[in-house]
Protein backbone atom coordinates (compact mmCIF):
# COMPACT_ATOMS: atom_id res chain seq x y z
CA UNK A 1 0.00 0.00 0.00
CA UNK A 2 0.71 3.56 -0.59
CA UNK A 3 0.42 5.34 2.83
CA UNK A 4 1.26 8.66 0.76
CA UNK A 5 -1.91 8.24 -1.02
CA UNK A 6 -3.79 8.43 2.12
CA UNK A 7 -2.46 10.31 4.75
CA UNK A 8 -1.34 13.78 5.15
CA UNK A 9 1.64 15.12 7.34
CA UNK A 10 2.98 18.44 7.45
CA UNK A 11 3.70 21.88 9.78
CA UNK A 12 1.61 24.73 11.38
CA UNK A 13 2.94 28.22 12.66
CA UNK A 14 -0.03 29.70 15.21
CA UNK A 15 1.34 32.93 15.34
CA UNK A 16 -0.58 35.84 17.13
CA UNK A 17 0.08 38.68 19.51
CA UNK A 18 0.05 37.88 23.17
CA UNK A 19 -2.90 36.71 24.99
CA UNK A 20 -4.93 36.28 21.47
CA UNK A 21 -5.18 32.71 23.02
CA UNK A 22 -2.84 30.28 20.57
CA UNK A 23 -1.64 28.56 23.95
CA UNK A 24 -5.85 27.85 24.09
CA UNK A 25 -6.17 26.56 20.22
CA UNK A 26 -3.56 24.26 20.76
CA UNK A 27 -4.76 22.69 23.12
CA UNK A 28 -8.33 22.51 21.74
CA UNK A 29 -7.05 21.29 18.42
CA UNK A 30 -5.00 18.58 19.73
CA UNK A 31 -7.58 17.75 22.16
CA UNK A 32 -5.37 18.02 25.24
CA UNK A 33 -3.34 20.32 27.31
CA UNK A 34 -0.11 20.41 25.62
CA UNK A 35 0.76 24.33 26.16
CA UNK A 36 0.37 26.05 28.82
CA UNK A 37 -2.20 28.95 29.34
CA UNK A 38 -2.46 31.85 31.53
CA UNK A 39 -4.56 35.12 31.35
CA UNK A 40 -1.24 36.74 31.57
CA UNK A 41 0.71 37.85 28.04
CA UNK A 42 3.65 36.50 27.27
CA UNK A 43 3.10 33.32 28.80
CA UNK A 44 4.71 31.22 26.12
CA UNK A 45 8.43 31.30 25.81
CA UNK A 46 9.69 27.94 24.74
CA UNK A 47 8.79 27.13 21.36
CA UNK A 48 6.37 24.08 22.33
CA UNK A 49 4.56 21.64 19.56
CA UNK A 50 1.32 19.90 20.04
CA UNK A 51 0.35 17.45 17.44
CA UNK A 52 -3.27 16.71 16.24
CA UNK A 53 -4.68 14.40 13.85
CA UNK A 54 -7.46 15.14 12.06
CA UNK A 55 -9.20 14.27 8.50
CA UNK A 56 -9.38 16.10 5.85
CA UNK A 57 -12.55 16.67 3.25
CA UNK A 58 -10.29 14.80 0.75
CA UNK A 59 -10.73 11.58 3.72
CA UNK A 60 -7.05 11.55 4.32
CA UNK A 61 -5.93 10.88 7.50
CA UNK A 62 -3.87 13.77 8.77
CA UNK A 63 -0.94 14.57 11.11
CA UNK A 64 -0.87 18.30 11.97
CA UNK A 65 1.99 19.44 13.78
CA UNK A 66 1.17 22.87 15.58
CA UNK A 67 4.35 25.01 16.16
CA UNK A 68 2.57 27.41 19.05
CA UNK A 69 4.66 30.01 19.14
CA UNK A 70 5.40 32.69 21.70
CA UNK A 71 3.61 36.07 21.16
CA UNK A 72 5.41 38.32 18.43
CA UNK A 73 5.65 41.93 19.54
CA UNK A 74 8.26 44.55 19.63
CA UNK A 75 11.47 43.26 20.69
CA UNK A 76 13.54 45.26 23.60
CA UNK A 77 15.46 43.14 26.26
CA UNK A 78 17.51 40.18 24.94
CA UNK A 79 14.76 38.07 26.02
CA UNK A 80 12.09 39.45 24.27
CA UNK A 81 14.30 39.40 20.97
CA UNK A 82 14.88 35.63 21.58
CA UNK A 83 11.08 34.86 21.78
CA UNK A 84 10.05 36.94 18.49
CA UNK A 85 13.26 35.14 17.08
CA UNK A 86 11.94 31.71 18.03
CA UNK A 87 8.46 32.78 16.85
CA UNK A 88 9.62 33.63 13.19
CA UNK A 89 11.75 30.35 13.46
CA UNK A 90 8.29 28.17 14.23
CA UNK A 91 6.49 29.69 11.07
CA UNK A 92 10.39 28.54 8.84
CA UNK A 93 9.14 25.78 6.66
CA UNK A 94 5.61 25.72 7.35
CA UNK A 95 2.74 24.30 5.45
CA UNK A 96 0.18 26.97 6.36
CA UNK A 97 0.79 29.99 8.79
CA UNK A 98 -2.23 30.42 11.43
CA UNK A 99 -3.00 34.25 12.39
CA UNK A 100 -4.64 34.13 15.22
CA UNK A 101 -6.61 37.13 16.17
CA UNK A 102 -8.52 38.20 19.47
CA UNK A 103 -11.31 40.72 17.67
CA UNK A 104 -12.06 42.33 21.64
CA UNK A 105 -8.51 43.17 23.06
CA UNK A 106 -6.22 43.57 20.00
CA UNK A 107 -4.95 47.02 19.32
CA UNK A 108 -4.94 47.37 15.54
CA UNK A 109 -1.58 49.17 15.07
CA UNK A 110 0.14 46.25 17.13
CA UNK A 111 -0.97 44.09 13.91
CA UNK A 112 0.49 46.13 10.38
CA UNK A 113 3.83 44.80 11.42
CA UNK A 114 2.85 41.42 11.29
CA UNK A 115 0.49 41.79 8.31
CA UNK A 116 3.62 43.57 6.60
CA UNK A 117 5.58 40.68 7.40
CA UNK A 118 3.15 37.91 6.89
CA UNK A 119 2.75 39.59 3.49
CA UNK A 120 6.37 38.51 2.21
CA UNK A 121 5.91 34.86 3.04
CA UNK A 122 5.00 32.22 0.84
CA UNK A 123 3.19 29.88 3.13
CA UNK A 124 -0.88 29.61 2.87
CA UNK A 125 -1.99 31.89 5.18
CA UNK A 126 -5.15 31.32 7.46
CA UNK A 127 -7.02 33.94 9.31
CA UNK A 128 -8.89 32.54 12.72
CA UNK A 129 -10.91 35.56 14.79
CA UNK A 130 -11.10 34.07 18.57
CA UNK A 131 -12.78 34.60 21.52
CA UNK A 132 -16.57 34.72 19.42
CA UNK A 133 -18.07 33.86 22.79
CA UNK A 134 -17.11 37.55 23.94
CA UNK A 135 -17.27 39.07 20.33
CA UNK A 136 -19.96 41.20 19.27
CA UNK A 137 -21.10 40.40 15.86
CA UNK A 138 -20.97 43.40 13.84
CA UNK A 139 -17.13 44.96 14.87
CA UNK A 140 -16.09 41.13 14.89
CA UNK A 141 -17.30 40.92 10.42
CA UNK A 142 -15.94 44.53 10.54
CA UNK A 143 -12.70 43.81 11.37
CA UNK A 144 -12.38 40.50 9.31
CA UNK A 145 -13.45 42.69 6.54
CA UNK A 146 -10.12 44.68 7.17
CA UNK A 147 -7.74 42.20 7.66
CA UNK A 148 -9.16 40.17 4.81
CA UNK A 149 -8.36 43.63 2.75
CA UNK A 150 -4.55 43.80 4.19
CA UNK A 151 -3.35 40.21 4.08
CA UNK A 152 -3.40 37.71 1.45
CA UNK A 153 -5.58 34.91 3.66
CA UNK A 154 -6.41 31.85 1.51
CA UNK A 155 -9.20 31.32 4.54
CA UNK A 156 -10.77 32.92 7.10
CA UNK A 157 -12.42 31.06 10.37
CA UNK A 158 -14.56 32.30 13.63
CA UNK A 159 -13.82 30.55 16.76
CA UNK A 160 -14.05 29.92 20.35
CA UNK A 161 -10.97 28.63 21.13
CA UNK A 162 -12.91 28.42 24.73
CA UNK A 163 -15.38 26.41 23.90
CA UNK A 164 -14.49 24.60 20.87
CA UNK A 165 -16.93 26.40 18.80
CA UNK A 166 -16.08 26.74 15.22
CA UNK A 167 -12.90 24.60 16.17
CA UNK A 168 -13.78 20.97 14.28
CA UNK A 169 -14.24 23.02 10.74
CA UNK A 170 -10.78 25.14 11.42
CA UNK A 171 -9.11 21.35 11.71
CA UNK A 172 -11.10 20.13 8.90
CA UNK A 173 -9.31 23.08 6.43
CA UNK A 174 -6.48 23.03 8.31
CA UNK A 175 -5.69 19.23 7.31
CA UNK A 176 -6.66 19.78 4.08
CA UNK A 177 -3.85 22.46 3.69
CA UNK A 178 -1.28 19.86 4.82
CA UNK A 179 0.78 18.08 2.19
CA UNK A 180 0.36 14.33 1.10
CA UNK A 181 3.16 12.83 2.95
CA UNK A 182 3.22 10.12 5.65
CA UNK A 183 3.56 10.92 9.34
CA UNK A 184 6.28 11.90 11.36
CA UNK A 185 5.37 11.22 14.45
CA UNK A 186 3.52 7.73 16.36
CA UNK A 187 -0.36 8.33 16.69
CA UNK A 188 -0.31 8.51 20.13
CA UNK A 189 2.03 11.45 20.83
CA UNK A 190 0.74 14.77 21.38
CA UNK A 191 4.07 17.06 22.03
CA UNK A 192 7.63 17.30 21.29
CA UNK A 193 8.49 19.11 24.45
CA UNK A 194 10.71 16.84 26.80
CA UNK A 195 8.21 16.19 30.03
CA UNK A 196 11.38 18.04 31.76
CA UNK A 197 10.52 21.17 30.31
CA UNK A 198 6.98 20.27 30.34
CA UNK A 199 7.38 19.99 34.06
CA UNK A 200 8.89 23.46 34.19
CA UNK A 201 6.50 24.97 32.40
CA UNK A 202 3.64 24.10 34.83
CA UNK A 203 5.16 25.18 37.46
CA UNK A 204 6.17 28.40 35.73
CA UNK A 205 2.29 28.88 35.09
CA UNK A 206 1.19 28.21 38.70
CA UNK A 207 3.74 31.18 39.42
CA UNK A 208 1.80 33.44 37.01
CA UNK A 209 -1.38 32.12 38.33
CA UNK A 210 -0.62 32.63 41.95
CA UNK A 211 1.31 35.44 42.15
CA UNK A 212 -0.43 37.35 39.50
CA UNK A 213 0.72 41.46 39.09
CA UNK A 214 3.47 40.77 42.16
CA UNK A 215 5.16 38.48 39.90
CA UNK A 216 7.93 40.45 37.13
CA UNK A 217 7.87 38.93 34.02
CA UNK A 218 11.93 38.60 34.56
CA UNK A 219 11.65 35.04 36.70
CA UNK A 220 12.40 31.80 35.32
CA UNK A 221 11.63 28.18 36.09
CA UNK A 222 14.69 25.88 35.53
CA UNK A 223 14.58 22.12 35.81
CA UNK A 224 17.45 20.55 37.78
CA UNK A 225 16.90 16.99 38.50
CA UNK A 226 14.26 14.40 36.62
CA UNK A 227 14.05 11.28 37.69
CA UNK A 228 11.99 7.58 38.66
CA UNK A 229 12.39 6.52 42.04
CA UNK A 230 12.23 2.44 42.54
CA UNK A 231 9.03 2.82 43.73
CA UNK A 232 7.63 4.12 40.25
CA UNK A 233 7.36 7.52 41.20
CA UNK A 234 8.63 10.55 39.92
CA UNK A 235 11.13 12.86 41.75
CA UNK A 236 11.48 16.82 40.24
CA UNK A 237 14.01 19.37 41.73
CA UNK A 238 13.10 22.76 39.66
CA UNK A 239 14.74 26.24 40.75
CA UNK A 240 12.90 29.40 41.04
CA UNK A 241 15.40 32.22 39.18
CA UNK A 242 14.05 36.25 40.61
CA UNK A 243 16.44 39.36 39.89
CA UNK A 244 15.96 40.78 43.38
CA UNK A 245 16.07 39.74 47.21
CA UNK A 246 12.34 40.89 47.71
CA UNK A 247 11.11 38.60 44.55
CA UNK A 248 12.19 36.24 46.55
CA UNK A 249 10.63 37.45 49.82
CA UNK A 250 7.34 37.38 47.47
CA UNK A 251 8.07 34.07 46.08
CA UNK A 252 8.47 32.10 49.33
CA UNK A 253 5.23 34.38 51.04
CA UNK A 254 4.78 34.39 54.42
CA UNK A 255 6.75 31.09 56.15
CA UNK A 256 7.31 29.69 52.79
CA UNK A 257 3.28 29.36 52.45
CA UNK A 258 3.27 30.77 49.48
CA UNK A 259 5.71 28.89 47.54
CA UNK A 260 4.47 25.43 49.45
CA UNK A 261 0.85 25.97 47.56
CA UNK A 262 2.86 26.43 44.25
CA UNK A 263 4.44 23.39 44.51
CA UNK A 264 1.46 21.31 45.49
CA UNK A 265 -0.88 22.95 42.66
CA UNK A 266 1.94 21.93 40.44
CA UNK A 267 2.59 18.75 41.56
CA UNK A 268 -1.10 17.70 42.00
CA UNK A 269 -1.42 18.82 37.62
CA UNK A 270 1.57 16.90 36.78
CA UNK A 271 0.52 13.68 38.47
CA UNK A 272 -2.61 14.17 36.41
CA UNK A 273 -0.96 14.70 33.34
CA UNK A 274 1.57 11.61 33.83
CA UNK A 275 -0.83 9.29 35.56
CA UNK A 276 1.79 9.04 38.42
CA UNK A 277 3.11 9.98 41.50
CA UNK A 278 4.92 12.80 41.84
CA UNK A 279 7.65 14.63 44.54
CA UNK A 280 7.80 18.08 43.52
CA UNK A 281 11.08 19.57 44.85
CA UNK A 282 10.90 23.87 44.52
CA UNK A 283 13.72 26.29 45.21
CA UNK A 284 13.96 30.10 44.91
CA UNK A 285 17.24 31.42 43.68
CA UNK A 286 18.23 35.46 43.17
CA UNK A 287 20.67 35.15 40.42
CA UNK A 288 20.44 39.37 38.66
CA UNK A 289 21.77 38.96 35.35
CA UNK A 290 20.13 35.44 34.79
CA UNK A 291 18.67 37.02 31.41
CA UNK A 292 22.49 37.35 30.20
CA UNK A 293 22.69 33.56 30.99
CA UNK A 294 23.35 31.78 27.97
CA UNK A 295 22.78 28.80 30.09
CA UNK A 296 19.28 29.64 31.38
CA UNK A 297 18.35 30.37 28.24
CA UNK A 298 19.28 26.90 26.44
CA UNK A 299 17.80 25.35 29.58
CA UNK A 300 14.44 26.57 28.96
CA UNK A 301 14.64 25.60 25.13
CA UNK A 302 15.10 28.82 23.92
CA UNK A 303 18.01 29.75 21.46
CA UNK A 304 20.97 32.21 22.18
CA UNK A 305 20.41 35.18 19.58
CA UNK A 306 22.70 38.04 19.98
N1 LIG B 1 -13.56 34.14 26.29
C1 LIG B 1 -12.55 33.53 25.68
N2 LIG B 1 -11.32 33.55 26.25
C2 LIG B 1 -10.31 32.90 25.61
C3 LIG B 1 -10.51 32.24 24.37
N3 LIG B 1 -9.32 31.72 23.98
C4 LIG B 1 -8.43 32.04 24.94
N4 LIG B 1 -9.01 32.74 25.92
C5 LIG B 1 -8.37 33.28 27.14
O1 LIG B 1 -7.40 34.24 26.77
C6 LIG B 1 -6.27 34.18 27.66
C7 LIG B 1 -4.97 33.96 26.88
O2 LIG B 1 -4.96 32.68 26.29
P1 LIG B 1 -3.59 31.92 25.91
O3 LIG B 1 -3.99 30.70 25.16
O4 LIG B 1 -2.68 31.78 27.08
O5 LIG B 1 -2.96 33.00 24.92
P2 LIG B 1 -1.58 32.98 24.10
O6 LIG B 1 -1.87 33.63 22.81
O7 LIG B 1 -1.02 31.60 24.05
O8 LIG B 1 -0.69 33.94 24.97
P3 LIG B 1 0.91 34.08 25.01
O9 LIG B 1 1.44 32.84 25.62
O10 LIG B 1 1.07 35.27 25.89
O11 LIG B 1 1.41 34.32 23.63
C8 LIG B 1 -6.59 33.05 28.65
O12 LIG B 1 -7.17 33.62 29.81
C9 LIG B 1 -7.62 32.22 27.90
O13 LIG B 1 -8.48 31.50 28.75
C10 LIG B 1 -11.84 32.25 23.81
O14 LIG B 1 -12.12 31.70 22.74
N5 LIG B 1 -12.79 32.91 24.51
Amino acid sequence: MNSTATTRCGLVAVIGAPNAGKSTLVNQLVGQKVAITSAKAQTTRARMMGIALGESADGAATQMILVDTPGIFAPRRRLDRAMVSAAWEGAEAADAILLLVDPVKQRRHELEPLLEALAQRPERKILVLNKVDVAKKEPLLALAQELTGKGDFAEVFFVSALTGDGVPELKVALAGSMPRADWMYPEDQVSDASERLLAAEITREQLYRQLHEELPYDSAVRPELYRSRPDGSLEIHQQIVVTRDNQRAIVLGKGGSRIKAIGEAARKELCELLGIRVHLFLHVKVEENWSENREVFEEMGLDWVR
